[in-house]
Parts: structure tokens; sequence; C-alpha cells
């Protein structure tokens, strides 16, 4: 038949031929866009509904309640929730003169990772053993006098630990709200299922064998859980469910409880309850919903048509494509619209499918729970371990550090208590010449201080260094002295130019001070300073020429004494060792001069071999005669070349040559 037509006959009021004087109004059949959707998977759900939706604002009360304007001095002090009421809470991390709560100063809180009707779940890391927790706040204040005010931490406390319940560890009140510390859970199962919609048929047998245990457990307490759905059910890291939520819970002992029962979700929720009370049926209900649930990737109705076509098995074919019978028919089961047809959780346990892979799931269970004691009790003790070494091993490092401080200490006695030769610049060179021949002495007072200090790190810090002598000169940032002569116009630092800082009296033909490209910006600011100064070209050189030819005269004298002093040294007697500075420069321009004007004799490597063909092997070169010109021959003796019979002779590389 037509769906149209179905919906017609459905729908309309059929006025038969025994009744013909009632008017009845006829009823305007229902539009096809109008009607319930049929079900269909939260995939295809996804699939038609927009992403990105703004949620629901939040109510927000605007007027504070009467009782709370009257209050007078609450106590606001924390209380532990206990079985036999509440008691003063303590902690070495709680100060009770704090204004913060106990939750801000003994957790550091992390985020919010769920919300829910009752309150907010945060994850935080509990600042007494460093473990991480959930702890759910209640969002509305509690009623001071309600009944069902520590329900849920309550229940947690009378329900014996199970491995498929979520672990609790405590609950406290302070300032009207509930504090609920429990075991933190990778993700919800609801969570899991949104990102992976049908899940293999393995991962629901587990699922189901966790959930049958934890349901099973509490309905062996008389306690029926009444909220069971995949939002309360729990993931941890290694995909092992556990049951949490005990907002709901009833104990059956407890006649309070039995009267306060409320309704959980309607969408999981078993059709008696909604005339009648919660039943461990009703739970088992709504296990078959979670499960078929996971199953089928179902997006479970909460209301209208498709509820009831749940409710009468009339679930169609294409959600269960690819699920085994006996998953199915156990699903269909617990489903059942009649409470008495359903299996208890003592049946479900002992099905074949189920009591195989109960065992093997609590071996699995047991085992993750060994390996995460086992890596929690290695971490601790290497935890003790680093702690006991770094108690052993800093005395130790602290002493080595104080010998390595004053042996630093000493080394720096010991070189301030050295020569240092100056760096070979012109502004030194003078400086140190002038010093040794008293003239700076005599020039410090007037002059300014040099300001140039060409320090680089093979020279001691400035504090160390030998005080260079005022020497008050023109500056000249020439780098185009070409004189090569004259060793002043040599500059060590490869940043700085080269200075003239030759006497106007020995040259008095160089210019004056004229700053050139390339001067160091630095250099030219100094040079302003200096001109600011009114510096005289002649102010402090005072002896002018004379000086000159002395220190000449002096630093050549002295040369030659070291030289001689040199040849004659015993050089492992320290008493000999020449208690003299050496001159700064290598060799006097003057010496250098006759050096460089002599003919020297230079290595021929021939002598080695044959000694005796002497004229072969001395030659006498000019200093013209380049280096490359002698390597041009090859020297080959007997066959085999110099350098690899020099290197069998010196034992070492060719290089050296
Ligand atoms: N132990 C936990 N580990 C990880 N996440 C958790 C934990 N407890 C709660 N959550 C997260 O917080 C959400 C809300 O938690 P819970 O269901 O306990 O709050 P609720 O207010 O009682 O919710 P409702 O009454 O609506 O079911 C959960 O869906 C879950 O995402
Ligand atoms: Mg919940």
């Amino acid at each position: 038949m037509d769906e149209t037509e179905e919906n017609t006959s459905i729908d309309s009021i059929e006025v038969g031929p025994a009744s013909p004087h009632v008017l009845v109004t006829p009823r305007i059949p229902i539009p096809v866009m109008m009607r319930e959707t049929p079900l269909s998977t939260k995939r295809e759900r996804q699939a038609i509904t927009p992403r990105f939706r703004r949620p629901a604002p939040r109510m927000i009360k605007t007027v504070p309640q009467t009782r709370s304007i009257w209050a007078v001095a609450k106590d606001t002090t924390p209380r532990l929730v206990t079985p036999h009421g509440p008691k003063p809470l303590e902690s070495p991390k709680y100060d009770r003169n704090n204004s913060q709560t106990f939750f801000e100063q003994v957790f550091q809180i992390d985020e919010i990772i769920g919300r829910g009707s009752f309150g907010e779940v945060f994850r935080a890391r509990c600042r007494e053993d460093s473990q991480m927790y959930a702890i759910k706040v209640s969002i509305a204040p509690m009623r001071q006098h309600s009944i069902s005010k520590y329900r849920e931490a309550e229940s947690h406390m009378i329900i014996p630990p199970h491995k498929n319940l979520v672990k609790f560890y405590r609950a406290w009140e302070e300032t009207d709200h509930l504090y609920i510390q429990t075991e933190l859970c990778d993700q919800s199962l609801q969570q899991y299922c949104t990102v992976n919609h049908a899940l293999p048929e393995n991962d629901i047998w587990n699922i189901f064998v966790d959930l049958l245990e934890a349901v099973h457990h509490l309905h062996t307490n008389d306690m029926i859980h009444d909220d069971i759905k995949p939002e309360n059910i729990f993931l941890t890291k290694h995909k092992i469910c556990k049951l949490g939520d005990f907002g709901l819970v009833i104990n059956l002992k407890n006649p309070n409880d039995v009267k306060s029962a409320e309704e959980g979700d309607s969408k999981y929720l078993a059709p008696e309850v909604l005339n009648g009370k919660p039943t461990f049926a009703s739970d088992i209900f709504s296990l078959g919903v979670t499960i078929l649930e996971a199953a089928t990737d179902l997006d479970v109705p909460s209301s209208g048509d498709s509820w009831h076509q749940i409710r009468n098995g009339e679930i169609p074919e294409r959600f269960f494509v690819g699920i085994s019978t006996d998953l199915r028919v156990l699903i269909e089961q617990m489903i059942d619209k009649d409470p008495k047809k359903r299996p208890t959780s003592r049946v479900l346990r002992q099905h074949q499918s189920i009591r195989k892979r109960r065992e093997k799931r609590s071996w699995f269970i047991m085992s993750m729970d060994l390996i995460d004691n086992f890596t929690s009790f290695m971490s601790s003790i290497l935890v003790w371990c680093m702690a006991f070494l770094s108690v052993v091993f800093h005395p130790i490092a602290c002493f080595s550090e104080a010998i390595k401080n004053r042996r630093s200490e000493i080394c720096a006695q010991f070189v301030n208590n050295q020569q240092h030769t100056p760096i070979h610049t012109p502004e030194t060179s003078k400086a140190y010449s002038e010093s040794l021949t008293g003239v700076a002495l005599r020039q410090q007072a007037t002059a300014p201080v040099s300001p140039f200090d060409f320090s680089d790190d093979e020279n001691p810090p400035h504090s160390q260094r030998r005080p260079l002598t005022a020497v008050s000169r023109r500056l000249n940032f020439d780098e185009n002295l070409d004189d090569d002569d004259d060793e002043q116009a040599t500059c060590s630092s490869s940043n700085s130019s080269a200075i003239e800082s030759v006497d106007d009296s020995i040259s008095p033909k160089r210019n004056p001070v004229i700053p050139v490209r390339g001067t160091p910006k630095s250099a030219r600011r100094l040079l302003s300073s200096y001109r600011s100064q009114n510096v005289p070209p002649h102010a402090g050189s005072g002896d002018g020429f004379n000086n000159n030819s002395l220190r000449e005269k002096e630093r050549t004298e002295r040369y030659l004494r070291m030289f001689q002093a040199e040849k004659h040294l015993d050089w492992n007697d320290h008493s000999n060792m020449i208690d003299e500075a050496p001159p700064p420069m290598s060799c006097p321009p003057r010496i250098r001069r006759s050096v460089r004007d002599t003919r020297v004799p230079t290595l021929n490597f021939n002598l080695l071999d044959e000694p005796k063909n002497t004229e072969e092997n001395v030659s006498i070169v000019s200093p013209k005669n380049s280096p490359a010109g002698i390597r041009q021959r090859p020297l080959r003796i007997g066959g085999k070349s110099l350098r690899s019979r020099l290197m069998s002779f010196q034992g070492s590389s060719g290089d050296e040559i």
C-alpha cells in the first residue's frame, strides 16, 4: 500500500453506517514532510545537520535566592562527606586562612572535560600526590536539607569497588557545592562512538562483557544504576569500559532512595518505567540499547514513533548488517518490551558467547593493571634513586666545583703577575715602548687616555691588562698605509683600521688626520671627540725625535741582549729564565731590514740523502727566489720522491716540509 494512502486511513476516522446521525469532523492527514523521521544512523544524521550549531544559552539567575539574602554567617569550611555524616576536611596543602577554596588550593586545575545536568567535570592534578583526577563540581548550590544532596557521593561510598566501575576517592562539600573526586578516564563511550561510528564486533563484545560485569556487580549489591547510557560509560587508555555517574543510583535497601527514584535518560528508558519504578530489568533494557547503539551506530530517538518502534522490536534489518546472530539475539532479548522476558545479568553472564570472553577479558584487565602498577612503581623507584644520587653526589659536585674555582683563582693570580705583551697595534706598541723609556710616565699626567682598545680573546680582560699609558696623538684611520717597514702601520685587530701613529717629528711629511671612507663609525666618533678636545698634534710626545731614536736604540739593544741570553739558556734551569719582557714587535725594523738584505741560506733536502754532493745540495737563494720556484723542480732520488723519503726519515707527514 502507498504510504500516503496508509496515512490517510490511519489518521481519518471512519464513520460506519451504524451511526449515521453522529457528526464527526474528519481529521486532516499529516503531510509527509511533517511526519516523524524514520530511524537513521548517527553518520547519516551528521551528514544532513549543520556541523556547528550555536549552543542554547545557559540559564542565568538574575535574582538571588531569598534564602541566601537572609543567610547569616554560613559555614564555608570544607567538609568531607562520609557514610557517617560530614567531617572537617584537612590537607597539608590546604590553608584555612587563604581565601581560595579547598579545590583551588589542593588541586591544579587543568580544564573542563565534560558538562552534565548535575555539574561540570574538571581534569585536575592533586598537589598531595601529583596524580590526575576527574573532579565533578555541582553547578547549582545544594539545598541544605535536601535528602538526596549527597546521593551520588553516598552511592560511590556504598558500592564496593569493582574493576569496571569508576574508582571513587573522596567527596566534600564547600560553600554549598559538592565536589566528587574520581578516577580520570580517557573519554566517554559516547565520544568514542561519535568518532568511530559502528565499532568492530570484537570491540562491541569487550564493551558488552565489561558493562555486564559492572551491572551484575551493582545488581548483586541491590543497586540499580538507572542511568546507563554511553555518556556515563568511560573508557580507559587500554579501552577498558567503566560505568560511572551514580547520580541516580537506587539503593534498594534504602527506602528513601526507592521513594525518590527518578527516570533516567529517555533515549535509554525502558517503556515500563514511564508508569512505574526502575528495576533491574530496566537497567538491562538501557544496557541493551547502549550496545545496540554502539554496534549499529543507530541514532537513538528520545521520543516519538521511532522511540516506540525500537521498544516494539521493529528495527530495520539494515542496521544489523555485519552483526553476528549471537549478538543480535542477545540485544533483541535485552530490549524486549516485556521486562519479564529480558534476561537477568546472571543469565547473560552464563551465555556461551559471553562466558568464553569473560575470562579472557578479566585476564586482560588484570595484566593491564599489573603493567600500570609496575610502571608507576618503577617510576617512583626511579624518582627515589634520583633523589638518593643527588643527595650523595651533591657534596662531591660542590667539592669539585670549589676545587675548580680555586684553581682558576690561582691561575688568575698567576696571570695577573705575568707581564703581558701588549697587543701589537701602533697604539699599544708606542705606548709599550714609551713605558720602557719612561716617557709615558711623564705624559700620563697631561694627556688624555687612548680610547682604543683592540682587545681580543687572547688578551687578558681590560681590568687585568697593564694600563696603556696615556698616548695623545692625532689619529689617522687611513687604511691605505703601505709602509711595510714601518711596523706600526700593522694592526692586529682585523676589524680595526690601520692607525697612523708615527710621530710627526719622525715623518713630518705625513698628512694630518683625514678620516677616509671605510673608517669605523666608532673611530670617527672618537676622532671628532679628540678634535673637540683640541689636542695639539705633538701633545705628550715631548721629546719628539730624540725620544724615538732612543727608543729604537733601546729596543735594538734589548733584542740583541735577549737573543744572546737565549743562546746560552739552559731551558731546564728555571732560575735562568729571562726576567725581561720581550720587545713588543717580533723584530726591530733595523734588524729586519738588515736580514732582508742579506742572502739567507735555504734548506735543500737533497743534503739528507746525498751529503757528499755539496754543490747541488746547498744552494743560496736570494729573498726574491720564490718557494714556488723551488717546488717546480721535483726532486727524485733513485726513483723515489724526496717527499716520501723524507716522510720515512722523519716519521711524519710530508706536509711538514
Ligand atoms: N571520570 C571521568 N573521566 C573522564 N571524563 C569524565 C569523568 N566523569 C565525567 N566525565 C565527563 O563529564 C561528562 C559529564 O559527567 P557526568 O555524566 O558524571 O555528569 P552529570 O552532570 O551527572 O551528567 P548527566 O546527569 O547529564 O548524565 C561525561 O559525559 C564525561 O564526558
Ligand atoms: Mg552523566
